[in-house]
């Protein structure tokens, strides 16, 4: 689903490399955590996936694609297939839950009929039924992040890149927001998640792929945060 073949980044002025010769291999349906120290090179990775930056050198593939070749007018295609969650939330403000969600499948060119079914199903799915007509200043951090990632996942796209989806939320809140990760993951949703959360990673034991200084130093199944797990 999503291939890394000897992917280095350099960013322009920078003396070394984001990413250096990195090669990974992520099946359709998998769960992978992206874990490293900051500036290790996941953010880079995740822009890659989603054609947002460029590799230096190597090849990226998304459903069988070298995305790099994609012509432009393509790209919003395969960003549509790929939800994107962050640790910020990235509401819009002035709209209530429901709008929020819905106003992902507006602009791109969902009919009303479509909208006004797949909507509630989605916020029912997170956990949110019932906070609809609410303002995202009026949720929870946890509630807020649930609304994002109904936003992300509405579509139904094949991947979820989450970057830190945990970072601003408390150890139990955190916890009901990886159930729902692991349950969307469940649908057969390929899931990209980057964190520095070691609870979440332990508690997972997921596959953990490891980055440091912008090269892969550990990929093992079943992985915990650190090595001596
Ligand atoms: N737009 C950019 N321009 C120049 N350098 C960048 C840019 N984005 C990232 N970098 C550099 O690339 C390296 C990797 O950064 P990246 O953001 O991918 O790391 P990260 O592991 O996601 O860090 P964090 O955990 O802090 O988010 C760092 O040295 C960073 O300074």
């Amino acid at each position: 689903m999503i291939r890394f073949e000897k992917v280095s980044k350099t960013y322009p002025g920078q003396g070394h490399s984001a990413l250096d010769n990195v090669s990974i291999d992520v099946e359709k349906g998998e769960f992978v955590f992206l874990v490293g120290a900051s500036g290790s090179g996941k953010s880079t990775a995740l822009r890659l996936v989603l054609r947002e930056a460029r590799p230096t050198e190597g090849r990226v593939y998304v459903a069988g694609k070298e995305i790099n070749r994609l012509a432009g007018w393509k790209v919003p295609r395969l960003r549509r297939q790929i939800g994107t969650v962050f640790q910020d939330f990235r509401l819009l403000p002035n709209k209530t839950v429901t709008e929020n969600v819905a106003f992902a499948l507006q602009v791109i060119g969902k009919s009303r009929s479509e909208i006004v079914k797949v909507v509630p199903e989605t916020l029912e799915l997170v956990g949110l039924e019932g906070k609809g007509e609410r303002m995202p200043d009026e949720l929870s951090g946890g509630e807020q992040q649930r609304v994002a990632i109904a936003r992300a996942f509405v579509n139904r796209p094949m991947i979820l890149i989450a970057d830190e989806p945990t970072g601003n939320l408390d150890p139990a809140t955190s916890v009901g927001i990886m159930k729902l990760l692991d349950r969307i993951n469940r649908t057969g949703t390929t899931v990209v998640m980057a964190t520095h959360d070691h609870g979440v990673v332990d508690q997972m034991r997921k596959r953990v792929v490891e980055l440091s200084a912008g090269q892969v130093v550990r990929d093992q199944a079943q992985g915990g945060y650190g090595f001596s797990h």
